[in-house]
């Protein structure tokens, strides 16, 4: 083991103190929390970086530093493996532990600890190399430097890749480790993101016009600078090209991110960011505030609010590229899967099904966990409902799109257009700006207008709520049920069976959320009015039983 760089590291991490907080936690979305507490965590993601740098023989590790839809008070951080995926789960419990080290000596051995349990070769000639971007919180530019602190004292060559959208750091981290290799990914820099993403626009454009514009709220978010960049490589609308009009573009005023605008505030209010006031049937989306998330929506006339979610751009893009395929004579060797959560409203499940007759998978909450499971398909298609996703093409797929022969014009359009599709869709993670792109391609293929895509299914009512618990770790699921049953605290999800029966198209489950303090119940009924009694019947069972569970733990702790 090189001691040279465990000392480095430990004379380092002194300017990095962890502060006496509660545990650090790898989630989900990486490392997030108040961005003043942040510092000691991003010398500890440095760190990690490095180290998983050298276990893949010098690939590139990517940094992304962003707290998405949160306020600009909070910021995050999490790590991008070489393809652009997550980084791998074994890792996650590597930083969760590193993060928590108390002191430099123990920060020291447990790094010294994984170096040589992984076998992680650092006196060898490879240097590791590592790329970071963050996002346009205040925070993030001083939250840099604990991260070039550690890639410095692991000796990592690295590229300050400046201010961008999660996805673009994604697509540079696949870029770059795909350069030298016979199937490069793209240009290793954000104009070669944005050149390939307009040029596939273009080229799944060139038989269709746009039906209108569409307005965009980029949640006041990194979104902005990336979309106004994007449509200046986009075909304008004189020739062909879609209008962007943008909103909630004011990057300088930290007050204003997320606030009251955003994908997430869209998704989980159900109205317009304020301000807004749109047209009646004018199509709108919103971004949220590291663009990897979208949702679509419009008022009907009298200011009836319609939203277009993740299940929405999911079944719209299955159906559009099972129609491909098969105008391309591919429906035989290409295979077309949809994979959601157990928050994807059950009228979708059931479109997908009955209606498009399409494969579904239901995953644990988490985009890893779904991405993972769209890889199975030749063509996986991945949303959860607020509007993260994106579709993948298997390796397979890909080549028999790429090399099909067409028989007809009808199978070259269809062969065009879904060989521009590959492109165009970001195939390491959600990327709103692409997925922005997707949906404007298949309304203008389809002749839709939003209440033509709304149309296709109707949702059946339904609502989610945080519940605030004594200790949300006492809420296990069953594993194997997608964490639609509770397997502890025991006996309630047969109290919450026993409620939801009672209504008709009835589901409700309830889980610990991964990202807050907080227990999630989610429920769906044939009625609003059936849902909204459903759900406080579930709330007071769940805050009934915290209640009981706090009152035995406050017991035990007097007795002991
Ligand atoms: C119901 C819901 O929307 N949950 C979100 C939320 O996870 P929770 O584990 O539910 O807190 O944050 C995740 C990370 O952004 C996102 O992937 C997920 O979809
Ligand atoms: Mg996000």
């Amino acid at each position: 083991m090189s001691t040279s760089l465990l000392g480095n590291l430990e004379l380092a991490w002194r300017g990095f103190e962890r502060p006496d907080v509660k545990p650090f936690v790898y989630g989900t979305a990486g490392f997030r929390m108040k961005e003043d507490q942040l510092d000691s965590v991003c010398f500890t993601v440095g760190t990690i970086a490095a180290l998983r740098s050298l276990q893949k023989k010098g690939q590139a590790i990517g940094i992304m530093i962003t707290a998405s839809h949160n306020r600009a008070e909070d910021n995050g951080v999490k790590i991008v493996d070489p393809m652009g995926e997550m980084l791998e789960t074994d890792w996650e419990a590597i930083a969760t532990s590193l993060s928590n080290a108390k002191t430099a000596l123990d920060f020291k051995n447990f790094a010294g600890d994984v170096i040589d349990r992984l076998n992680i070769d650092v006196k060898g000639t490879i240097k590791p190399r590592v790329i970071f971007a963050r996002d346009t919180r205040p925070s993030g530019e001083r939250l840099i430097k604990a991260v070039t602190a550690a890639l410095g004292s692991t000796g990592t060559k690295y590229d300050d890749c400046g201010i961008l959208t999660t996805p673009q750091l994604h697509y540079l981290v696949r870029s770059l480790n795909t350069q030298n290799s016979s199937n490069p990914y793209g240009e290793f820099s954000e104009d070669g993101y944005y050149k390939k993403i307009s040029s596939a626009f273009a080229a799944c454009m060139q038989y269709q016009k746009p039906n209108g514009s569409v307005v965009v709220d980029c949640a006041n978010g990194v979104g902005a600078p990336a979309l106004k960049k994007l449509i200046k490589y986009l075909p304008p609308p004189s020739e062909g090209g879609v209008e962007i009009k943008i909103k909630n573009d004011d990057i300088k005023n930290p007050e204003v991110l997320n606030k009251a605008c955003g994908a997430d505030h869209v998704k989980s209010t159900q109205t317009p960011p304020s301000g807004f006031d749109s047209k009646p049937y004018q199509r709108c989306a919103s971004l949220d505030g590291d663009a990897d998330r979208i949702v679509y929506y419009f008022c009907e006339e009298g200011a009836m609010f319609r939203l277009l979610d993740g299940d929405r751009i999911a079944t719209l893009a299955a159906s559009f590229i099972g129609e491909l395929v098969q105008q391309a004579g591919l429906s035989e060797k290409i295979k077309i899967g949809i994979v959601q959560t157990a928050y994807a409203n059950g009228a979708a499940t059931k479109y997908v099904e009955q209606g498009l007759k399409l494969e579904v998978k239901v995953t644990p909450t988490g985009v890893k966990h779904l991405h993972h499971a769209a890889e199975r398909f030749d063509v996986g298609v991945y949303f959860e409902a607020n509007g993260h996703g994106t579709v993948l093409f298997s390796p397979k797929a890909y080549k028999r799109i790429h090399t099909a022969e067409p028989e007809s014009p009808r199978q070259l359009e269809a062969l065009n257009v879904l060989r521009g599709l590959t492109e165009m869709i970001n195939q390491t993670v959600g990327d709103a700006l692409s997925d922005l792109l997707l949906v404007e391609v298949i309304l203008a293929h389809k002749h839709f207008t939003v209440k033509e895509w709304l149309s296709t299914y109707t949702d059946l009512p339904n609502k989610l709520i945080k519940v605030l618990v004594a200790s949300k770790d006492d809420y296990k699921t069953v594993s194997g049920t997608a964490e639609r049953k509770l397997a502890e605290p025991k006996g309630l999800q047969e109290q919450i069976d026993a409620e939801v029966a009672k209504y008709n198209e009835s589901r409700c489950f309830v889980r610990a959320s991964g990202t807050e303090n907080a227990v999630r119940v989610y429920g769906e009924a044939a009625s609003s009015h059936e849902v909204d009694s459903m759900m406080v019947m579930v709330r007071d069972l769940v805050q009934y039983r915290s209640g009981e569970s706090a009152a035995a733990a406050a017991t035990a702790q007097q007795q002991g």
